[in-house]
Formats: C-alpha cells, structure tokens, sequence
C-alpha cells in the first residue's frame, strides 16, 4: 500500500503546554487533527470554566489549522465542587475532568490525594455527561515504578468504576497488558487510550547501551510482553481503543539532565508513528477505526466529515525542533519516516 486515505483523525490526550511554547504545539497538533482533547496541567493548572475559557482563547489565538477545536479539561483537585463540574458543562468548552493522583507525574501536586474526597464531584460529572479522564498510577513510595499502573487498576480504579456505573471513564496512555485486559472486561463506558511511542518501545529502548531520557515518560515505558498487548489492542479494532498521543514537551535541557522531566513529543509526526506500527502488524485497514472512530464514539460526538491522506514517503525527523525561545528533541529525531501526511 502506498497510499490511506482517512476520516479525519482526533488526538484525545495532548499536551499543548501554554505561553511562549503555544505556537509551536498548536501548528503541529492541528496540522491534521479535527480535535484535540487539551491536558490541564499547566502552573497554576486549569480548575474551573474560566480558567478553561481563557486556556481555550489563548490556544486559539496561536492559530491553529482552520477547523481545529480544542476540547477543554478541567484539573480535578481535593477542593473541586459540583458546581465546578456544572459550570464546566454550561461552558460549552469542557468535554472531561482529568484525575492526576497528587505527585503521580509533571505538575500534579495539586492533584487529588484521594478519591473519596471527589465522590459527590464524579457523580456530578455522572449527571451532566462529563467524562473522566485517569492518570492511572498509584503514588505510594513502596510500590516499584513498573508497578504502579497495575496497582491503580487493582485498588483505585476497580472500586471506582463499580461504584460510578454510568460514568464514561477513560484509562489514560495504557501501558500494560494488565490495563488492556482490565479495559476489555469492563463496561462499554470504559475506554483507553494509547500512546504512539508505548506502541513503538518498551524499556530496553530506553534503557539498553545507555539511557535515553527523551523515552522516559510516565507511566514509565514496560517490558516487551506489554508493549505486545498493546499492540494487540490498537490493531484489534476494538472500540474500546483509540488515540492519545500524550505528546508531552519539555525543553531539551530539562529532558537532557540529572533529573530530567517525564514527557515525550510526538506532535510533529503523530498518525506517521501509529501508522509505522499499524503497517508492521499488517493492520493499516485498522488505524481508521483507532485513529478516527473510537475516539469519537466513546465520547459520543460525532465523527470528522473530512479525511486525510497518508503516503508512503521517507522524510527525516529534525534532531530538534523550536519550542519557545528554546528548542524540544522529537521522538526519531534524526531518524527516517516512512509515512506522510499529504499537504
Ligand atoms: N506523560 C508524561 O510523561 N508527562 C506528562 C504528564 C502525563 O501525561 O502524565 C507531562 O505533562 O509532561
Ligand atoms: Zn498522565
Ligand atoms: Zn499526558
């Protein structure tokens, strides 16, 4: 196959990062995306409609590709209300709340330290048809970092998902087999997202004849046998999966550091990644379904009415990119692509 044409793909989980850095993410990310639901995680993060409301204008003033539209999402927090979550849905702007377990990853210190204290807000977002998104890692200082996302499964997310029954949940960037086996038993409200570069590594690349921090991403890069599960899942068709690329940026030098920051960027190639792996597993007819329809249809809205068009094509990715005054490392940068997205 040489040629794919699409619907008109949506990225359900980005970081577009604000001020100065805006341009840049927004041209790449709208490039080809109909929609993209837009991480809350700034400093200070976006906890109300208003907040959200001016995220939202600040984006749009970066002039995004004609016809983008950013999907806001509020930072959920311990002092979140109810009435949060009906502003939100009165705004017209705000289509989920996203759940960071406070310290589970880049600015999440004001996240929620427990569950129990957004009880009566989860059930507001239950009524008003607002989804949750999840971070899902637990952040006890005894459980290894490999560990994490099957511990949230098993002691965080099982009860919450039982006792939320109407909620659409989604289990955000999956990194396990154990995410894609808890996802697939679930109702039909719980979905998933999942990463290009899960889908293209596992921690050997990161880790094998030196350390390479632009994979080290949270939740953290896993062994092969769960890089396969996932694989599994996104070609699977199953509609319970679609794409979050999570292109997560930070500047060179605090990737490039003693203690370098947890993030990946992928924005400048996002649908070429997926397709590269799409193409291995002989499942380029799948991507559609994972790349345009799933995503949409959990979130109950409606499918992009244009497409677009892959071709096959080697091109170099950069081995920096601007970002800001500073510059970002891209995910194979220097390395060649073989997939393109036409004009
Ligand atoms: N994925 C990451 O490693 N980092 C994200 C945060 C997140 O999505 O967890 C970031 O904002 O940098
Ligand atoms: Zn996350
Ligand atoms: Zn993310």
């Amino acid at each position: 196959m040489t040629s794919l044409t699409i619907t008109r793909p949506d990225d359900w989980h980005v970081h577009l990062r604000d001020g100065e850095v805006l341009p840049n993410t927004v041209t790449d990310i709208s490039r080809y995306f109909g929609r993209a639901i837009v991480m809350p995680n700034l400093v200070p993060p976006v906890t109300n409609a208003a907040l959200a409301q001016e995220y939202y204008g600040r984006i749009m003033a970066a002039e995004p590709r004609e016809g983008f539209k950013p999907l806001m999402v509020l930072y959920l927090t311990d002092n979140t209300t109810p009435q949060d979550i009906i502003d939100a849905k009165n705004s017209g702007l705000v289509f989920a709340c996203k759940l960071y377990p406070a310290g589970a990853t880049t600015n999440s210190a004001s996240g929620v330290t427990d569950v129990a204290n957004i009880k009566d807000v989860l059930a507001e977002m239950e009524r008003q048809g607002i989804l949750l998104l999840v971070h899902g890692e637990v952040t006890t200082h005894d459980v290894d970092i490999f560990d994490r996302e099957a511990e949230f499964i098993d002691t965080i997310l099982t009860p919450l998902v039982a006792e939320h029954p109407k909620l659409k949940i989604v289990l955000e960037h999956i990194t396990t087999k154990q995410a894609v086996e808890f996802v697939k038993a679930a109702g039909d409200n719980v979905g998933a997202t999942i990463t290009a570069h899960h889908l293209l590594y596992n921690r050997n690349h990161m880790l094998v004849g030196g350390i390479r921090p632009h994979f080290f991403c949270l939740p953290i890069l896993k062994r092969n046998i769960h890089q396969e599960a996932l694989v599994e899942a996104a070609t699977s068709g199953n509609k319970k999966f679609f794409l979050g690329t999570d292109s997560a940026p930070h500047a060179k030098h605090a990737k490039e550091s003693a203690c370098g920051c947890a993030g990946s960027y992928t924005a400048h190639a996002a649908i070429e990644l997926y397709a590269e792996v799409f193409e291995q597993e002989n499942a380029l007819d799948q991507l559609e379904a994972f790349a345009s329809l799933n995503g949409p249809t959990f979130y109950g809205l409606p499918v992009n009415s244009d497409t677009i068009t892959l071709e096959k094509a080697t091109w170099e990715v950069p081995e920096t990119m601007a970002f800001g005054s500073g510059v970002v490392v891209p995910i194979k940068a220097g390395e060649q692509m073989t997939w393109q997205v036409k004009g």
